[in-house]
């Protein structure tokens, strides 16, 4: 039986810091503000949109949703994000993507201010997490998997960690984050050979495949600490799902992140995190505890 790695503990204590954080503001004048802009109605949107509702609440973030029909045009989303954009009393932005089709993702992407790019949309942060340098917020998935592993008291340093999966949105920044904290990184997608054995032969299995059912018994063993970040819509089932065949896989490793209730529920509290951050930084009170 596997540890379960639960994300309330984490996500509990990252909000406590930010309450604290949150009333400083307020003295200050400031309500620290996060624009949710969801196009259409997407499973996984909505799971995340009513997350961080949640997790807003609980901080002293108050939140304007932007929501706009699947079918909108590239110019009334262009308008919604120069709104965003020009309205100082907004800090941050997050816009689930991926954006349905017939949107220009890149240059929706471009056209938000970096300083309100919470969850590293725009090419500058996304550059400043894959380098290391510079002051742009890591993808708030990203980070939570960070957020996990350094909660649970798992050693990254010489571990060897596979990652699945190759977005930008979590993938690629994941597989970044992990080398700067010195582990051997590994990064698996569709054309990889023998998923399953490159699998097994991790410490940390990071599944980011973006399908359910990826990672099956075969791909573990014991002795593993696996970070399921997929959040899939189960149609039959009627419920969210991971990457990770959960009946099959826990029975075999030592410790393994619930879906729900496991990355997704800490991917709210950082995204609290760096809303707070852009607010303090609006206001020229500068505390960075940016990992
Ligand atoms: N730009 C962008 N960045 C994302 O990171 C992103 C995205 N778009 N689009 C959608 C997917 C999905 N996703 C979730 C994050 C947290 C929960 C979450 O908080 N889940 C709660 C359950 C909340 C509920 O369902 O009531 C939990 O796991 O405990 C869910 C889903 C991030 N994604």
């Amino acid at each position: 039986m596997a540890a379960l790695l639960k994300g309330a503990s984490v996500a509990k204590a990252i909000t406590a810091e930010l309450v604290e954080r949150e009333r400083k503001l307020e003295s200050l004048g400031v309500v620290p503000t996060l624009a949710i802009v969801r196009v259409g109605e997407r499973e996984d949107d909505l799971s995340y949109e009513r997350g961080a509702l949640k997790r807003c609440e609980k901080v002293g973030i108050s939140c304007r949703r932007f929501l706009l029909p699947a079918d909108v045009s590239q110019e009334e989303l262009l308008r919604v994000v120069a709104e965003v954009n020009e309205d100082p009393s907004i800090h941050g932005c997050l816009m689930f993507r991926p954006l349905p089709a017939h949107l220009k993702e890149d240059m929706v992407a471009a056209a938000l201010l970096p300083k309100k790019d919470v969850d590293s949309m725009t090419s500058a942060s996304l550059l400043s997490t894959l380098s290391g340098l510079g002051a742009g917020y890591a993808p708030c998935t990203a980070e939570a998997v960070l957020a996990i592993l350094d909660h649970y008291g798992i050693d990254l340093d010489g571990a060897n960690v596979v990652v699945v999966g190759r977005s930008l949105v979590i993938g690629k920044p994941v597989a970044s984050m992990l080398l700067a904290r010195n582990a051997t990184v590994t990064a698996c997608h569709t054309h990889t050979r023998d998923l399953a054995d490159v699998c097994r032969r991790a410490d940390v299995v990071v599944a980011a495949a973006g399908h359910a059912c990826t990672l099956g018994a075969d791909a573990v063993r014991s002795g593993q600490i696996i970070i399921d970040v997929g959040i899939n819509w189960d149609a039959q089932a009627k419920k969210l799902v991971g990457d990770v065949d959960f009946e099959a896989v826990e029975p075999l490793v030592d410790a393994v992140t619930p879906v729900p209730g496991g990355v997704g529920a800490v991917t709210t509290a950082i995204l609290a995190r760096h809303v707070i951050c852009a607010a303090e930084e609006a206001c020229g009170h500068v505390v960075r505890t940016m990992q």
